[in-house]
């Protein structure tokens, strides 16, 4: 598909935009997006036929085993590189046609950042404020980060972490209405992520739409409005956490008590189980109905004046779901009809 198809109706947008952004709900719009290196025989298609959109205020996680294609996605909308074919919207704008109006108003922060090492972290900040559209003052910036106390080490001398936490004062020097975050935590200790979530959290709260893409599915638990997991290029599962969850199956186990054996419970289908587990007195039902499988369960032991110690009733996490897309999704021919669901 050609650049002008990319990025057709921008007159349109653009006049929508100064009439004080009145575009609909979407920050951002993916629909059927393809991403391909190269080409002939060494063609690789690293994003195939996804779609979503953010919506204002969102923070959308786009998790994915590594190369699952998250990385090209987030290059395409912040309008390092164009789609193969299909269409991405920013503001209701083309991110590579449209970048100057853009640009002003987004904050990236990408995996790698080539920061100059031998600069100290208020030069660099500095000098990024420079090249900056109505930034903050560096003071705020670095203290909004927890790196005031850094401002005169050089570059080369912090940690990973604190490389990143400068990395991120860089993205919001400006407070952009829009923030990608690619990893933002990587390499981090326990406490310097937990310190950072805070940062994200209080810029959601500020309106701040967010695009983040991460490994720690812990940090999409806490952090996440809506999820996309992508897998091989395209997007496997979608939604709220809930919706994600809920399409894998719940678990109920709990001990029998002394003088009953496994055999003297009824088949796990009369729970709504599909399969039971035992391990020495431990009994563990699978079920995708929660809820009737535990009124079924409790209902049947009442009915004999049973105990049922230790019972345990959970959904599936998010790493199940995760581990379940990346074992079962190799082929994954999925996207496609998916894109209602992830439209919000
Ligand atoms: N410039 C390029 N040329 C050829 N292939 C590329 C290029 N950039 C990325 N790829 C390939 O595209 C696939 C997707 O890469 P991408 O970096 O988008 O994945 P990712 O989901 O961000 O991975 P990770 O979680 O490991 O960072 C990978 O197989 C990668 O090797």
């Amino acid at each position: 598909m050609g650049y002008s198809q990319h990025c057709f109706g921008r007159v349109f947008f653009v006049k929508m935009i100064s009439m004080g952004d009145v575009i609909g709900e979407n920050v951002i719009d993916v629909t059927r997006v393809w991403r391909r290196y190269g080409s002939g025989r060494f063609a690789f298609d690293a994003v195939r036929g996804i779609s979503f959109s953010v919506a204002r205020g969102e923070l959308f996680g786009l998790l994915g085993t590594n190369g699952a294609g998250k990385t090209s996605t987030i290059e395409l909308m912040v309008g390092l590189g164009q789609p193969s074919s299909g269409s991405i919207r920013v503001f209701g704008q083309c991110p590579v046609r449209d970048r100057r109006t853009i640009r002003p108003r987004q904050g990236v922060m990408l995996q790698r950042s080539g920061l100059a090492q031998d600069l100290t972290v208020a030069e660099t900040l500095h000098m990024w404020a420079g090249c900056t559209s109505h930034p903050r003052s560096v003071d705020a910036a670095l203290t909004s980060v927890g790196l005031h106390d850094r401002k005169r080490v050089a570059v080369k001398n912090l940690s990973g972490g604190e490389q990143r936490r400068l990395d991120l004062a860089m993205a919001t020097i400006a407070e952009p209405e829009l923030l990608f975050l690619d990893e933002p935590t990587t390499g981090m200790d326990p406490e310097g992520r937990h310190a950072t979530w805070q940062i994200i959290r209080k810029l959601k709260e500020t309106g701040t739409t967010i695009v983040l893409t991460t490994h720690y599915l812990e940090e999409a638990e806490m952090l996440a409005d809506r999820l996309a997991i992508m897998h091989a290029g395209q997007i496997a599962a979608a939604g709220t956490l809930p919706e994600i969850i809920d399409q894998h199956p719940s678990r109920i186990s709990f001990e029998f008590p002394a003088g009953f054996v496994a055999s003297d419970f009824p088949p796990a289908e009369q729970f709504g189980a599909d399969w039971v587990h035992e391990r020495g007195r431990r009994i563990e039902f699978s079920t995708t109905n929660l809820q009737f499988t535990a009124t079924e369960l409790l209902t049947w032991a009442r009915s004999r004046n049973m105990t049922l110690t230790g019972l345990d009733a959970r959904s599936a996490s998010l790493e199940e779901a995760f581990l379940h897309i990346a074992e079962n999704s190799a082929d994954g021919a999925v996207s496609e009809s998916l894109e209602q669901e992830v439209s919000a």
